[in-house]
């Protein structure tokens, strides 16, 4: 990692997003849209155009109330989806944690989705061999590693793409509230690894609704509202506005 000048991990240059109505709504997404305001024939900006740089070796905090774009712009930066104007750039190796289970075939096992897994994130087979007994030890499922993954539980779920995703050692880490799934013990587990991520010079964004959680972990945050980036400052100014806010 070179870490004497600031380089940029991801450049967020114009990037826009809207959204067209569909047919099938979950209940959150009707509430949010009523406390939005929002008409249900509307096409509907989730995210107005942004630009912002990422250093590397930051860790940044997108925060903001539901719906006000979160999420949108972690996919972005993901490249699971495209945005309608602008470009976002990501330099290195990236590896996310955007939606559990997003990546696994239901129909293999644990361990054969770990090498599906990380090859997607670009590791080569004998580094996957290699870190096998390692991931396997993070994910502590003990024999469901062999069993097929449709009979996962969400956490088990959450375990495994963890751990394969820490140890592809991303140059930038992207996590979207995923630890909530997480029991105690192994959430702390996970707060520690991606804390060494970060000491290691690596870039973290994280999507969390979870203030004193983003306090620990970043020391920048970029709150949004209504698809536009409010504040970008100090975490503690973030979070403290979103306190203010209620
Ligand atoms: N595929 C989609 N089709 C239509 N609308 C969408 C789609 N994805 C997101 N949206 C809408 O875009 C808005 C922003 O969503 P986003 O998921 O980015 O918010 P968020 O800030 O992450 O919210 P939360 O805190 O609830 O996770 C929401 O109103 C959401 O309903």
């Amino acid at each position: 990692m070179t870490r004497h000048h600031a380089l940029s991990a991801v450049e967020v240059d114009g990037a826009s997003k809207h959204f067209r109505l569909r047919h099938t709504h979950s209940l959150k997404e009707r509430l949010v849209w009523t406390v939005q305001g929002r008409n249900r024939t509307d096409d509907f900006t989730a995210l107005h155009p942004l630009d912002l740089t990422i250093t590397q070796g930051e860790s940044v905090a997108l925060l903001g109330r539901n719906g006000s774009g979160k999420s949108t712009l972690l996919k972005l930066m993901a490249g699971v989806m495209a945005p309608d104007t602008g470009e976002v750039r990501v330099r290195g190796r990236l590896a996310g944690l955007l939606e559990v289970g997003a990546g696994f075939h239901p129909d293999l096992t644990g361990r054969e989705n770990v090498h599906l897994n990380a090859s997607i994130l670009g590791l080569e087979r004998e580094t996957i061999e290699e870190r096998f007994e390692d991931i396997a030890a993070f994910a502590d499922i003990g024999p469901f590693l062999d069993t097929q993954v449709r009979f996962y539980s969400s956490g088990m779920f959450l375990r495994l793409a963890f751990a394969v995703a820490v140890h592809t050692e991303p140059d930038v880490f992207l996590v979207d509230e995923i630890l909530a799934v997480g029991d105690e013990a192994f959430r702390a587990k996970c707060l520690e690894r991606i804390e060494l991520l970060a000491a290691q010079g690596r870039t973290l964004v994280v999507v969390s609704h979870d203030l004193p959680l983003v306090e620990r972990l970043c020391s920048r945050g970029i709150v949004l509202e209504h698809g536009h980036a409010v504040a970008d400052g100090p975490v503690s100014t973030a979070v403290h506005r979103m306190r203010a806010a209620g």
